[in-house]
C-alpha cells in the first residue's frame, strides 16, 4: 500500500512580521498564515479575499513543506509566534504544521469564529474564539463552539474576542462573556468600512471607528463590566485596510 498522501493546506496569503494588532496578544511580532475558504460569511468581514469563492483562484492549496519555507523565509530562521487565521483555518488539516512548527521552537495562535471544532486545537498555545454578534449576519450555533472547548481541553491559553457595532451586539457580547466566565473576553470596536476583496488599500473612516471605541468603552464603564478588555484593531489605526500586514 501506499503512503497516504499528506493532506495540502488551502492558502490565501502568508505574511510578516508584523505585530499582532488585536485582541490577547496584541503588539506581540507575528507572522500570519492566512487559509482560504469560511463556513460563514459575515456582513462586514475585512477578509473578503480569504472567504469569497470568487477569489478562490487566489488561493493555493499547500504542503507543511512549502509552507514552512515561507514561514522561515519571513522569519529569518528565528522562532516567533505564528497566528493562523483566514478565513476559517480550522477547517484545514493544520495539525502537522503545528507540531513541525514546535519542533522548531515557534508558538501557534489560532483565530476562529467557533464553529468547527478540531483535535489538534489542544496543541496550540493561544486559541483566540471569535464568535459573530448579530450585526455579522450569522447564528452562534454554542454546540459547536463548546465542542471547540472541550477539544482544545484547557492546553492552550484562550481568550474570546468579540466585535461590537452597535447595543444589539453589545448585549450579545455580554451573554457570551456570561457563558464562559472563566475565559479573559476582549471587545473589539467594528471597522464599518472595510475593504472590498479585490482592494488592497480601501479608504477607511478611521474617525468613526475611534467613535465606536469611545461609544463602547463608555459602555463598559458604565455597566460596571470590569473584566472586559477593549481594543481597538491597532493594525487597523496603524495601516487602515492595507493587505499583508
Ligand atoms: C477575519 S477573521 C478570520 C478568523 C475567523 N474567521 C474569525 O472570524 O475569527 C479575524 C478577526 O477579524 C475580526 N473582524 C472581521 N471583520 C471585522 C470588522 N469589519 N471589524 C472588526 N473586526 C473584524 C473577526 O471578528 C475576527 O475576530
Ligand atoms: N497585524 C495584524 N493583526 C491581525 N490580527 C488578526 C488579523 C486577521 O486578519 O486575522 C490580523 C492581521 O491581518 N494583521
Ligand atoms: S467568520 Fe471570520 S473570515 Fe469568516 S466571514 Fe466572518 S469574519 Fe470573515
Ligand atoms: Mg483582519
Amino acid at each position: 500500500m501506499s503512503e497516504v498522501r499528506e493532506a495540502r493546506i488551502r492558502i490565501s496569503e502568508i505574511f510578516g512580521p508584523t505585530i499582532q494588532g488585536e485582541g490577547i496578544l496584541i503588539g506581540l511580532p507575528t507572522i500570519f498564515v492566512r487559509t482560504g475558504g469560511c463556513d460563514y460569511r459575515c456582513s462586514w468581514c475585512d477578509t473578503l479575499h480569504a472567504v469569497d469563492s470568487d477569489y478562490r483562484d487566489q488561493w493555493r492549496p499547500m504542503s507543511v513543506d512549502e509552507i514552512w519555507q515561507d514561514v522561515t523565509k519571513l522569519s529569518g530562521g528565528k522562532p516567533l509566534t505564528v497566528s493562523l487565521s483566514g478565513g476559517n483555518p480550522a477547517i484545514q488539516p493544520l495539525g502537522l504544521l503545528i507540531a513541525r512548527g514546535h519542533g522548531e521552537g515557534y508558538s501557534f495562535a489560532l483565530e476562529t469564529q467557533g464553529s468547527v471544532a478540531k483535535d489538534w486545537f489542544a496543541d496550540l498555545d493561544t486559541l483566540v474564539l471569535s464568535p459573530k454578534p448579530p450585526s455579522s449576519g450569522m447564528v452562534t450555533d454554542w454546540a459547536a463552539f463548546d465542542d471547540c472547548l472541550r477539544l482544545a481541553a484547557d492546553k492552550p491559553q484562550i481568550a474570546l474576542k468579540i466585535v461590537v457595532f452597535d447595543d444589539r451586539d453589545y448585549a450579545y457580547a455580554r451573554e457570551a462573556a456570561a457563558r464562559y466566565p472563566h475565559l479573559p473576553v476582549y471587545l473589539q470596536p467594528g471597522n464599518h468600512t472595510p475593504p472590498p476583496p479585490d482592494a488592497d488599500d480601501a479608504t477607511i473612516d478611521i474617525d468613526g471607528i475611534m467613535d465606536r471605541m469611545l461609544w463602547l468603552v463608555d459602555k463598559v464603564m458604565a455597566d460596571g463590566w470590569f473584566e472586559a478588555r477593549v481594543l481597538p484593531q491597532l493594525h487597523v489605526l496603524l495601516w487602515g485596510n492595507k493587505r499583508g500586514v
